[in-house]
């Protein structure tokens, strides 16, 4: 099946809320594109994310994240999981509300450490406490931008998927082409 966006599709939430795979799942049954924003920062930078944090800072990579934003954005509409701290940059979130529609993946701490088996993937979860911590200071951005909200709780990746597409269906968002 072939579906066509009527605009970008942001998916946002915490790390481990399943933005990467939900998007590339969803992706490959609709027949549309998808873009994980860390792995086309980490193409056109040559480095991995925790390279970039550990070399460079967060500061540095915030604003390499902004620019990946801004060009995605700009492309053809794209499925595109973002980052779980690309919601904390004001024009970030300008960029998601005024371009796209922002799908919003809730997960747990709890649930999103134990989905994820390596951290150091992720420098900023850290151990459990942190995570809650963050995720309890970031909810209010991540429920600024959404268009949508998403629980992910005890669901498989194919069934959020699912959920999604009917969200998008709904919402005139997303649709088959004839
Ligand atoms: N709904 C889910 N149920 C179980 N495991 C999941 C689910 N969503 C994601 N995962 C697993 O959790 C890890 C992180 O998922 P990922 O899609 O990279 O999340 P994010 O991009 O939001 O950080 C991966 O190992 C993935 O297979
Ligand atoms: O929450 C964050 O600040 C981050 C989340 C990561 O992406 P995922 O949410 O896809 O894990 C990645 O961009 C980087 O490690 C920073
Ligand atoms: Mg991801």
């Amino acid at each position: 099946m072939v579906s066509e966006l009527a605009k970008p599709v942001f998916f946002v939430g915490f790390m481990g809320a399943g933005k990467t795979s939900v998007a590339r799942k969803l992706a490959r049954t609709c027949g549309i594109a998808s873009v994980d924003m860390d792995t086309y920062l980490e193409r056109r930078e040559g480095k991995r994310v925790r390279e970039l944090f550990a070399e460079a800072g967060e500061e540095a990579f915030r604003a390499i994240e902004t620019d990946v934003l801004r060009e995605l954005a700009g492309k053809d509409p794209l499925l595109v999981s973002c980052g779980g701290g690309a919601v904390l940059r004001p024009e970030n979130r300008a960029i998601l509300a005024e371009r796209g529609y922002v799908v919003y993946l809730q997960v747990t701490a709890d649930e999103a450490a134990s989905r994820i088996s390596d951290v150091s993937t992720r420098p900023l979860f850290r151990d459990l406490e942190t995570a809650r911590a963050t995720i309890e200071a970031r909810l209010p951005l991540y429920e600024d931008v959404a268009d949508a909200v998403v629980n992910t709780a005890g669901k498989s990746v194919a069934a959020i998927a699912r959920e999604v597409r009917g969200v998008l269906e709904r919402e005139g968002i997303l649709w088959q082409r004839k």
